[in-house]
């Protein structure tokens, strides 16, 4: 069953703009945590169009950020805004569908320490202030993103 799944996940077509990736489970599962309940939290997001700014702020922050900007050299910039904004809209109760890998398998083999993703945190925590996010809100998807980091971290 998880072969036949693998093997839909294969045929998927590759977005525009972005590049084929190795075949993998399609699941929401995949988005390490499950989502919140109600929309206020969503709400509190902007929905769509403030998730939207504050993704692509937090990717422009990363890659211009010289603590951690190397580490996203080369990599498909296009695939990870589209499916961070899924991820967040999937946790923070906004409907979405997240169609992306496990943190595990997104981050493996790239060595990420405790100081590159505190160094991501502080650009995401900008992002949202400039989006203008209450601070109780912030922390509730700070909340939802801090178990992840035993997948995404190698120390
Ligand atoms: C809780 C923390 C994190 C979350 C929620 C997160 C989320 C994601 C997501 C959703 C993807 C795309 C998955 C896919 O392509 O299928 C991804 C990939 C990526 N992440 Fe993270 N991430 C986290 C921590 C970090 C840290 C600390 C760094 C580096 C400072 C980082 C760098 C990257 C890079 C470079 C990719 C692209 C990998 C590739 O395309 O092969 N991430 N991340």
């Amino acid at each position: 069953m998880t072969f036949l799944l693998a093997l839909a996940a294969a045929t998927l077509p590759v977005p525009a703009g972005e590049q084929p990736v190795d075949p993998y489970v399609v699941d929401n599962a995949n988005a390490g945590a499950v989502p919140v309940r109600g929309d206020a939290l969503w709400q509190a997001f902007h929905g769509q169009a403030g998730v939207g700014r504050i993704v692509d702020s937090l990717v422009l922050l990363n890659t211009s950020d010289p603590r951690i900007s190397d580490i996203f050299k080369g990599q498909d910039l296009v695939r990870l805004r589209r499916t961070l904004k899924e991820q967040f809209c999937y946790i923070l109760g906004g409907g979405c569908d997240y169609t992306g890998r496990s943190m595990k398998d997104a981050h493996k083999d790239m060595g990420l320490q405790t100081a590159d993703l505190a160094a991501l945190i502080e650009n995401l925590q900008k992002a949202m202030r400039d989006e203008g996010v209450p601070f109780g809100a912030q922390n509730r998807l700070l909340a939802k993103l801090a178990p992840m980091k035993r997948d995404a971290i190698e120390r």
